[in-house]
């Protein structure tokens, strides 16, 4: 069953061979006057998961929203090799699906018809939703266990039961497309580990399921790193460190950009941070 989109076809939409799905070169954003992102470049390829780690007000969800078409930025960002300021918002918000870490929701509005305004770039102007696009948001729904919670208001859900709601609609905005992204900021944040858990099994799942490309924030660092390809360290809007997590998650780069003492145990799924209280050497 598709929902997202279907593996990435080797060529972009002018033909020519294109192996990266997202490229961004000397990203660069201000924000009230301050330099807020500095130069950022980086790669993504397609089906692969980048997670942007940094401390608070590294610029991690300004570079998120730069990527996603929604900050005015200097540089360039690639889709598959199409450049972003070149593309047309209608196409831009087929293509590019955000989650947000606390979207506005419509008071009152129930989980399907929240789902479904995923589908709205895919809905003629002054149209209604069609039959296929109620299927594609119901079958979202039945893939992310939202069956049971279709006709609730959103707002009467637990934390856990929304964050799957929010996936729902990026999920709906996606499907069918050819060459697309999902952004999350932050998407566990307000989760118990079980639910966190949850949400990123599910999110890998569709990426190997459905060759969706995957860039996220994250604070949980260990976890970042379990599901996360690659981490992207930024600090103070600049980029610190790109790498596997095992290159990124070192003692080092965390006391220098973190200015935390941590210790960083080896496991068999990835580096484990653990924060090292002063009077104490080990655990
Ligand atoms: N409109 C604005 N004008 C000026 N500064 C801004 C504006 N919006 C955000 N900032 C600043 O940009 C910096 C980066 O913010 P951003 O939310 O991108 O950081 P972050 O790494 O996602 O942080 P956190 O981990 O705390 O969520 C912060 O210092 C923030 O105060």
């Amino acid at each position: 069953m598709t929902l997202a989109s279907p593996p990435p076809s080797p060529a972009s939409s002018h033909g020519e061979a294109v192996v990266t799905a997202l490229s961004a070169e000397d990203v660069t954003v201000r924000l009230g006057g301050a330099l807020i992102v500095d130069e950022v470049s980086f790669t993504v390829e397609p089906g692969e998961w980048l997670t942007v780690i940094g401390p608070n007000g590294a610029g991690k969800s300004t570079l998120l929203h730069a990527v996603a078409g929604l900050l005015a930025f200097d540089g360039r960002v690639r889709l598959y090799g199409d450049d972003l300021a070149a593309l047309p918002r209608r196409e831009l918000a087929r293509r590019i699906a955000v989650v947000v870490q606390s979207p506005v929701v419509p008071e009152g509005m129930t989980v399907l018809d929240y789902v479904l305004l995923g589908r709205t770039p895919h809905i003629h102007a002054l149209g209604r939703e069609s039959q296929h696009d109620v299927d594609v948001a119901l079958r979202v729904c039945e893939r992310l266990d939202l069956m049971p919670f279709t006709t609730r208001a959103l707002a009467t859900l637990s934390g856990g039961e929304r964050q799957r709601a929010i996936l729902a609609r990026a999920l709906a905005q996606l499907a069918g497309t050819r060459q697309a992204l999902l952004l999350l900021d932050e998407p566990t944040s307000a989760l118990d580990i079980g639910h966190q858990q949850e949400v990123l099994e599910l999110v890998d799942t569709l990426r190997a399921e459905e060759g969706l490309t995957v860039v996220s924030t994250m604070h949980e660092l260990s976890i970042a790193g379990e599901y996360a390809d690659r981490l992207l360290l930024l600090a103070a809007g600049r980029l610190a460190a790109l790498g596997p997590a095992a290159e990124v998650l070192t003692t080092e780069l965390l006391a220098t950009h973190y200015r935390a003492r941590v210790r960083v145990i080896d496991s068999e799924s990835g580096p484990v941070v653990v924060p090292l209280r002063p009077d104490r050497q080990e655990y």
